[in-house]
């Protein structure tokens, strides 16, 4: 089984600037992946990460996102793309330089998508990479599109593709962003109360409270993310996506499994 890890663009960049990462908060979170890795060796990770202030920014200037109906330029679809890979390189070495065995792997290179969609793409070296016990390093990217030229695919769906469709199966997923999912955007409403399970029971309450992101975001922010981490753990027995900040020993204690104070877990079915 496998654990998969987002870093979310909006803790490893500020995305309110433009190609601003946070190299701190970056070697912090490679750090804590190290540890981890030590204390459970067992522990077969998949690496995502988000593309902030890289690769939306420059996705929302050429309009990538909206593919012919916004007229793309191969200069902007390369410009976006080489946005997102600068942020990539980053975080990669940053993995390197804390000793993991971090390999990228560019997801535009083997997808074609249809309607912003995955329709297919090529995982087979990145199987081969956890099975040669690399850790294999994937992100939000531009893609072709069948049906409207262009497209850009979050890291959630990147996720959600391999989850579903590839012989890597996840018991867990960890996405490092907000804190929490809060009864409203806590960025907005002071008042906004941390949720800290989501299921069944309250999801349709939760979907309500929950919007966009904060910043310059062309893949829809929170509410978009747990739509598709919903229809995740309702797809893939035993999954649960846990969601928690990027504060200094929560990363790896949640890649040890140790339970957080803090966070949200989105289950479909009771723990055993
Ligand atoms: N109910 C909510 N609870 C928590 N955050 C919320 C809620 N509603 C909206 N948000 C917003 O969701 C945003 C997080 O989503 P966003 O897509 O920006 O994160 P990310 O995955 O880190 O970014 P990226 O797509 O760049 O990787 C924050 O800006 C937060 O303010
Ligand atoms: C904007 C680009 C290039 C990728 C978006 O991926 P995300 O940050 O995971 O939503």
């Amino acid at each position: 089984m496998y654990t998969f890890i987002k870093l979310g663009g909006s803790v490893i960049t500020d995305k309110r600037g433009e190609e601003a990462a946070d190299l701190p908060v970056i070697r912090q979170l490679a750090a804590e992946l190290a540890v981890a890795r030590q204390r459970r060796p067992e522990v077969r990770v998949i690496l995502g990460h988000g593309s902030g202030s890289f690769g939306h920014v420059a996705a929302t200037r050429y309009g990538v996102h909206r593919g012919r109906a916004a007229g793309v330029e191969p200069f902007g679809l390369a410009m976006t793309a080489g946005a997102a890979l600068r942020l990539n390189r980053i975080v990669v070495e940053a993995l390197l330089d804390a000793g993991l065995p971090a390999m990228a792997f560019q997801p535009s290179a083997t997808l074609w998508a249809e309607g912003g969609q995955i329709a297919s793409w090529a995982t087979d070296h990145i199987e081969h990479a956890l099975e040669e016990g690399l850790l294999p390093v994937i992100h939000g990217d531009v893609a072709f599109d069948h049906q409207q030229g262009t497209a850009i695919i979050s890291t959630e769906l990147l996720l959600a593709h391999l989850a579903l469709s590839s012989n890597v199966v996840p018991n867990r997923i960890i996405l490092v962003g907000e804190d929490a999912v809060y009864t409203a955007d806590p960025r907005r409403d002071p008042e906004a109360t941390r949720i800290p399970v989501i299921s069944a029971d309250n999801l349709a309450t939760v979907l309500h409270g929950a919007s966009g992101s904060h910043g310059v975001d062309v893949t829809g922010g929170m509410r978009s993310k747990l739509e598709l981490m919903w229809r995740l753990v309702t797809t893939c027995p035993g999954l649960e996506v846990q969601l928690i900040g990027p504060t200094p020993g929560n990363l790896a204690a949640a890649v040890s499994g140790s339970p957080l104070e803090s966070g949200t877990i989105i289950r479909a079915y009771a723990p055993r």
